[in-house]
């Protein structure tokens, strides 16, 4: 388990190209590098993969073509470890978490969710990143039976109340004012708070 109790653990998830990365990276740069750090779910899955599969784990972890050509294999593989363990990833992912804000960019089914509502109910929120097919078409998405339609998909379409819900069309010029009005404000309140 991670060294330190964080105060807030945001959750996001997404379709794909639907600017996950994109947007945890700017709530990142907004409240830095000593309040808050990104988690990756998918980092000690994509490291263990790479390793028992001779693949080169930075290409893994970019978003490039590479990736494209074994996310249904690391699908199915990260499925295995989860049947045995489905918090195993989770808590890969934040023992190396030291600041008070966590931003676990990439969660994508319930027991991922589940595992955080359990081992932190108090500081979990859900944040929905949402763009048109339109959009993520632009940014490089394709429908790809066997994923888009797969549970690393749309494992969370149901089920969830969404803490916050962020529209991220375009060039996200709404963006800025979606995060400033919302998540930035009370995450910096909840560091103020002792
Ligand atoms: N609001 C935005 N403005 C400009 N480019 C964006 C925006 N949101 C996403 N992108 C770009 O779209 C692509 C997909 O975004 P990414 O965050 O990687 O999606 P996901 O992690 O949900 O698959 C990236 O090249 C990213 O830079
Ligand atoms: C096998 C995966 O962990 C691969 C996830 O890779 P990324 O998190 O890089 O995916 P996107 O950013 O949405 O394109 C998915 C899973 O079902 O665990």
């Amino acid at each position: 388990m991670a060294t330190v109790e964080p105060k807030l653990i945001l959750l996001f998830s997404g379709k794909r190209k639907s600017g996950k990365d994109y947007v945890t990276d700017l709530i990142h740069k907004r409240l830095g590098p000593d309040v808050c750090c990104i988690v990756r779910l998918s980092g000690p899955l994509k490291q263990q993969y790479a390793q028992d599969h001779g693949l080169d784990f930075d290409e893994l972890l970019g978003a490039g073509e590479y990736k494209e050509k074994y996310r249904a294999d690391m699908i199915q593989w990260g499925e295995k470890q989860r049947e045995k363990d489905p918090g195993f990833f989770c808590r890969v992912a934040i023992k190396e978490a030291q600041q008070p804000i966590w931003i676990v960019s990439d969660t994508r089914r319930l027991s991922d969710l589940q595992w955080f509502w359990r081992e932190y109910p108090s500081q979990s929120r859900c944040v929905r990143v949402e763009a048109s097919e339109e959009t993520r078409r632009e940014r490089g998405w394709e429908f790809t039976t066997g994923i888009d339609d797969a549970e690393s998909e749309c494992g969370l379409d149901q089920g969830v109340d969404f803490d916050w819900i962020i529209k991220n069309e375009g060039d996200g010029s709404q963006l800025e004012e979606q995060l400033a009005t919302g998540l930035l404000s009370i995450a910096k309140e909840k560091v103020k708070e002792d």
